[in-house]
């Protein structure tokens, strides 16, 4: 199962193109989506979802084109809008066994696959309370577990892990390997170390476009020889800041260790390079394309 996107462009009106000429093939597994606020992540997976329609370019799956026949890909669709509303009256297996009827999933089974994906989620203990009583995180579970109800093979999460506390993450972490034995799966993040431990392939976005698709290692590799680190007095941090993308820094004694990216590829004085992470890249790749 292949998805192909094809020169696909998306103008909300007449000043703001959210998505332009983008093209990607995507196979099973799982494809984490990063780009700044306004890059157009969400507008793509909006009309992967077909919830929204492109200006422009195609999208099929396998050889269907599902701009044209759109009930082709939500048969076997699972999607996590960023902005998932909850019914605040209804409790989660009412709430699972509505979206279960509006996507025609019914038979014997469906109670049994609530009570799996409840436990996937770690909420079958508070599946008989309002919706409306639960934490964000709580709620954003649940939205997981409604994408997962139709055993989707394309599965879009749009920024899942919001509001997920470090074992919640953990947990879909593990829930994402499983699924990405046999389904497309597309999520996208603010937080990159999320999508290094998840994501087999990841695509930048900016701007509308896409900047670079690859394996993990191979868009780190982009951004190796041009991390360092060097110690800092408080004094020299303003201006080095002026010189060099400043990524991260922390006290050290009387002094400050500051982590850097060296666009010209030659570093500062004392400096030593390190390891990049797929967050050095990130960074690296996005500034010079800025
Ligand atoms: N309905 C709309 N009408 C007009 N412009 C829109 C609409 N939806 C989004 N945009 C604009 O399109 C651009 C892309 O937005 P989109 O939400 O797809 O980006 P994003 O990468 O998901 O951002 P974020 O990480 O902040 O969610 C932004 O400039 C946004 O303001």
């Amino acid at each position: 199962m292949a998805l192909s996107i094809t020169n696909l462009s998306k103008q909300y009106n007449a000043e703001k193109t959210a998505v332009s000429n983008f093209s990607l093939t995507i196979n099973k597994g799982v494809l984490g989506l990063l780009g700044p606020n306004g890059a157009g992540k969400s507008t793509l997976m909006k009309i992967i979802a077909t919830i929204s329609k492109p200006s422009g370019g195609s999208l099929l799956l396998d050889d269907i084109d599902i701009v044209q026949n759109p009930n082709s890909i939500r048969k076997v669709l699972g999607y996590l809008p960023q902005d998932f509303g909850v019914y605040p009256n209804l409790n989660a297996y009412e709430f699972l066994e509505y979206i279960a009827a509006m996507k025609g999933v019914g038979g014997k089974g469906l109670r049994q696959r609530i009570d799996l994906l409840l436990e996937g989620v770690n909420l079958t203990a508070d599946a008989k309370r309002p919706i409306g009583s639960y934490s964000g995180g709580m709620k954003q579970r649940i939205g997981i577990a409604q994408a997962l109800l139709n055993d989707p093979k394309v599965l879009i999460f749009d920024e899942p892990t919001v509001g997920l506390d470090p074992e919640e993450r953990m947990r879909f972490r593990q829930l994402i390997a499983d699924l990405a034995q046999d389904s497309i799966i597309i999520l996208s993040s603010h937080i990159v170390s999320d999508i290094e431990t998840i994501a087999d392939e990841v695509a930048i976005m900016q701007s509308g476009k896409l900047i670079t698709h690859a394996p993990q290692h191979e868009i780190i590799k982009q951004a190796e020889g041009r991390i360092f680190e060097v110690l800092l007095n408080n004094s020299e941090l303003n201006a080095f800041k002026h010189q060099h993308k400043v990524i991260d820094t922390a006290r050290q004694a009387d002094q400050i260790k500051v982590r850097y990216i060296s666009t010209s590829g030659s570093a500062a004085p004392s400096s030593i390079p390190v390891t990049a992470t797929l967050e050095d890249a990130y960074l690296f790749l996005t500034q010079n394309n800025s």
